[in-house]
């Protein structure tokens, strides 16, 4: 506890620098007083988070709760109003550091008229993968999504399902250190949503940080701790059992019902 707290100081003083410090590595992700508005209307207020390195952790929160507007202040994607996000020790938005992300938007990215196999390629190239490699990762991540036997046909013919799927394909073809995944298996049969957390559980073993927003809870409880979001604040955080024990509710659901209801006005 120690270690984190002194990590977190020096992630504020060093955030310039990825570079373990006295032999300490920096956290994935320091949030300090983060806020994000749009117009007059403020939708992230003063939220504070650290994940560390290896972690997997997951958001939770009502529809509208903010969530989204977290994962893209958190990618850089979406610039903090006030407050400051470090990302693998520097401070977003940041290129170079974008290139150790992988991000699964919430709304599949992705080209229509091209067919899967060409859509990787596009990426790949993105992310400057060349040569045998580029073959390697490619063939890796559409067996990973099970879209192997569809990579050829456009993405335009693709269920919703299997464009959730190849998104998740683009955001692994990198190797990314830290995952960034926007509701990664809305539309997924029960199957394959197994498969794709088995994975996601092996990347966690592997230390790559993984960071998800779900509206399923026993996503929620596979996770090492969750955050609970409402109206933009950060009403909870801690691993499902914690939560579930400082509520005395058997479920993350209950305890996700129990820590809403405390803030209601
Ligand atoms: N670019 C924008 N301009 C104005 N308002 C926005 C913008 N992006 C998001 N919002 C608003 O911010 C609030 C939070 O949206 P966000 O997408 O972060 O919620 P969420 O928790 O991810 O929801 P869901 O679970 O439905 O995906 C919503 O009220 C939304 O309308």
């Amino acid at each position: 506890m120690a270690d984190n707290e002194q990590q977190r100081g020096q992630a504020s003083n060093a955030a310039v620098d990825e570079a373990p410090v006295n032999g300490l590595k920096l956290p994935a992700i320091d949030l300090k007083g983060a806020s994000r508005s749009y117009g007059s209307r403020t939708i992230l207020k003063d939220l504070s988070l650290t994940v560390e390195r290896g972690e997997l952790f997951g958001l939770l929160g009502p529809s509208g709760s903010g969530k989204t507007t977290l994962i893209k202040l958190i990618t850089g994607l979406e610039a903090a109003s006030a407050g400051e996000a470090t990302l693998l020790g520097k401070r977003v938005p940041n290129r170079q550091v974008l290139a150790k992300v992988g991000y699964m938007a919430q709304a599949d990215a992705l080209y229509n008229e091209l067919t899967g196999t060409q859509n990787l390629e596009f990426f790949a190239a993105l992310y400057g993968l060349s040569g045998a490699r580029r073959q390697e990762r490619i063939e890796s991540v559409l067996a990973l999504v099970d879209l192997t036997e569809h990579r050829s046909k456009p993405v335009s013919a693709y269920s919703g399902g299997m464009k959730r799927r190849l998104s998740l394909a683009v955001a692994l073809l990198h190797e990314p250190e830290l995952l960034l995944l926007d509701e990664p298996t809305v539309g997924i049969d029960p199957a394959l949503r197994q498969s794709i957390w088995a994975e996601l559980l092996a990347l966690r073993g592997r230390g790559i940080t993984i960071v998800l927003t779900t509206h399923v809870m026993d996503e929620a409880d596979r996770c090492d701790r969750i955050g609970l979001i409402r109206d933009g604040r950060l009403i909870a955080i801690g691993s499902p059992d914690e939560l579930r024990t400082a509520t005395g509710a058997a479920t993350i659901e209950e305890a996700f019902i129990v820590l809403g209801r405390g803030t209601e006005a």
